[in-house]
């Protein structure tokens, strides 16, 4: 690698794993328990972690959804890994077609990365889970579709909006998108980067938490 091609810096857009962070309302929770410990006379510490599969930022497979549908170990690594386009809507409630539509995307667009309002609540440091989050309608799912985009993130726990039907999941998870939830876009300049996402390899699970990180280039376009 020469000097202009060394990665300029690394974005960890992931939320961190801990015990008592903010997890949808009908999950079980997370938390992270001791099994032993050197303070209590154990050789060595060891902790289990409690929580579902989609706990903090994560992606979501079509098993979710459907009977049958693809675990998170059928996913590509390479739909998980590359260019992606980082846009910012700071001023929208929900995320329909027609803000899509306004965004002039590339055509050649696979991966995209919407940072809204929650990625400032995120910052903010909001200490509970808010059902007013902005995510997508139905019918920004079926234009992601049109659009040939193949991975598709948010900065909420969910890809769809608290009080909508699962259509938009069930859409997206249909055609094979892969559904990104849970990231921090918060300072992150809308723009094109690499996307460096890796979900735990769960062999047969719906869904994965997945360490997830922007890298930007100094002098090459992606
Ligand atoms: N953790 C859960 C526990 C029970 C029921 C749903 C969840 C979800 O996380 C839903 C998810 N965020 C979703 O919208 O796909």
């Amino acid at each position: 690698m020469s000097q202009e091609d060394k990665p300029d810096h690394l974005i960890d857009i992931s939320l961190p794993l801990f015990g008592g962070m903010i997890t949808w309302p009908d999950s079980t929770g997370c938390r992270l328990l001791p099994v032993r410990q050197i303070e209590k006379g154990d050789c060595v510490n060891v902790s289990r972690l409690d929580c579902d599969v989609h706990t903090g930022t994560h992606i979501d497979a079509p098993k979710h959804h459907f009977r049958g549908g693809h675990s998170v170990d059928h996913i590509p690594l390479d739909t998980l890994v590359g260019p992606v386009l980082v846009c910012h809507l700071p001023d929208a409630r929900m995320v329909s077609s027609k803000e899509l539509a306004a965004l002039a995307l590339p055509q050649d667009t696979r991966r995209l990365l919407l940072r809204t309002s929650n990625s400032e609540r995120w910052a903010k440091g909001e200490s509970g889970f808010f059902p007013d989050y902005v995510a997508l309608t139905a019918d920004a799912a079926r234009w992601l579709i049109d659009h040939e985009v193949r991975l598709i993130g948010m900065d909420y726990l969910s890809v769809q909006r608290y009080d909508d039907g699962p259509l938009t999941h069930q859409i997206l998870l249909e055609a094979g998108v892969v559904i990104l939830e849970g990231l921090n876009l918060a300072g992150v300049s809308p723009g094109h980067y690499e996307l460096l996402c890796l979900p735990l390899n769960l062999v047969g699970a719906e869904a994965a938490p997945a360490r997830t990180i922007l890298r930007t280039w100094k002098n090459s376009k992606i």
